[in-house]
């Protein structure tokens, strides 16, 4: 069904210290605090604020002892003007469409930061997948592609994997998909296993610019990436990866953790010894490190880098005022809420945004898009060299807004994403 009138309407106030913490709520905010900074037109920032579509099914499961359970999926669809919608498919008990939507909304800036002809999708099912045996998520994932069949397609909307999906949900979200359409249709997501039309590189994507970000910022502020240390929540695709990377440089990554717990050695870990979510899931905090804390200890090291990279509003006005990193690479998706963020700016800390930080993602996914259409294979070394050159031409678009018109990293970003949409609609004479 179409959207309920509560998401695709105003339900959210926009009252100070009423609102929820939402990433719908906080995606709105960060639009109308960054459209103050672009010229486009006004109508466009309203309809801005709504999906185009968000589609909510019901998924009924048959459970491995023969019992029938029915989860509750959603796919949101924010914008096309540039490019079919694009974005991941999350499985987490906190799935709803209100998550959805503000998750589509920023798949939407992300592409056009990066300046990918995509526009914003985000996707779902509220289920804990570890509750699940792996033949009950390759049947949930394909009943999941069937139910969603009328609104995906390779020029349509083209899901991808987010927390708590991988490699191996889509390669069944494909092959549902291509049995429906009666032929093999790798296009219609990415991140699938390389063998099937994935592209090398796309799963330590996300986290590979999330690290190229971060080396980039260490550079910009003029430290030393030998003397910086850093702390990452979560030890997942994005998470792991970006550890290790930072680490491979020289970074002194002191702090990692999971969904129960953080490890923390002063001196440094080392990274490639901790097993990470998807070599054994729950591992971290089973580590045999000098140290260990829980979740929230870990947001409040006294660090120079602190990254996020698990769930989101996990940086709120309950935590924020004991932060003490001197900067903050936003790995997951909207970590940090639209208050905690506003006190970040005045205290002049900081806050790389994930539409630009975690973009690697979906920008592989766009490289793995044009290798299936085109039936061709890149290299990992292309795949590489490819993202760093896209990351650093999107990271010198967004720098430049900060240094000459004195904005914050997100405003910056929003701003470079909101002129391309806006110019995007205005030449394609798209009105609301
Ligand atoms: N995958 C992708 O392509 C992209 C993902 N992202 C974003 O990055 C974030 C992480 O995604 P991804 O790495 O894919 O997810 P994964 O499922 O691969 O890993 C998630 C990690 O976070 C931990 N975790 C889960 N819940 C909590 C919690 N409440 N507190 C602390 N840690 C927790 C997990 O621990 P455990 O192992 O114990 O479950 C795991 O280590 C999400 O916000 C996602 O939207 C952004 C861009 C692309
Ligand atoms: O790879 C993609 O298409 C999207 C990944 C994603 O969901 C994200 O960047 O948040």
């Amino acid at each position: 069904m179409d959207g309920p009138d509560e998401s695709n309407g105003e339900a959210v106030p926009d009252g100070e210290g009423t609102e929820p913490e939402t990433a719908l709520a906080t995606a709105r905010r960060q639009l109308e605090r960054a459209a103050a900074n672009v010229d486009v037109d006004a109508g466009v920032i309203t309809r801005l604020r709504h999906p185009t579509k968000l589609q909510q099914v019901s998924v009924p499961l048959r459970r491995d002892d023969g019992s029938l359970e029915v989860f509750t999926g959603y796919r949101a669809q924010h914008d096309d003007v540039r490019g079919p919608y694009k974005g991941g498919l999350r499985y987490h008990p906190e799935v709803n469409a209100d998550e959805c939507i503000g998750l589509s909304m920023w798949m939407t800036w992300k592409c056009a930061v990066m300046d990918l002809p995509f526009g914003g999708g985000k996707g779902g099912i509220a289920v804990d997948p570890k509750d699940l045996s792996e033949d009950e998520r390759e049947r949930l994932t394909r009943r999941f592609a069937e139910e969603l069949r009328d609104v995906v397609g390779p020029t349509q909307d083209v899901p991808a994997p987010d927390m708590g999906t991988g490699p191996q949900e889509m390669a069944w979200f494909m092959d549902a998909y291509s049995m429906q359409e009666g032929e093999t249709t790798p296009g219609v997501v990415t991140g699938k296993p390389p063998v099937i039309g994935g592209s090398y590189g796309r799963e330590e994507a996300p986290g590979r610019s999330v690290a190229i970000v971060t080396r980039e910022a260490i550079d910009y502020y003029d430290w030393d990436i030998e003397d910086t240390t850093v702390a990452v929540q979560g030890f997942g695709s994005v998470g792991a990866n970006a550890a290790r990377l930072l680490d491979d440089w020289g970074a002194d990554v002191v702090a990692v953790s999971d969904v129960d717990g953080a490890i923390y050695d002063p001196d440094g870990l080392d990274t490639q010894d901790v097993e990470g979510h998807d070599e054994r899931p729950g591992m971290v905090s089973g580590y045999d490190a000098p140290e260990t804390l829980s979740n929230a200890d870990l947001l409040e090291l006294d660090v120079d880098v602190l990254i996020p990279a698990a769930v989101g509003e996990v940086i709120t006005t309950d935590n924020v005022d004991a932060i003490q990193a001197d900067m903050i690479v936003e790995g997951a998706n909207g970590p940090t809420t639209f208050a905690a963020d506003t006190v970040l700016g005045e205290k002049g800390v900081p806050v790389i945004p994930d539409v630009l930080a975690n973009a690697g993602g979906v920008t592989v996914s766009y490289f793995e898009w044009l290798q299936d259409i085109n039936r061709r294979k890149w290299s990992l070394e292309r795949v590489h060299e490819e993202l760093e050159q896209e990351m650093l031409e999107a990271w010198e678009a967004v720098r430049t807004q900060v240094d000459e018109q004195d904005l914050t990293w997100r405003d910056a970003a929003l701003t470079v994403a909101l002129s391309r949409i806006g110019n995007a609609k205005e030449t394609r004479g798209l009105w609301p």
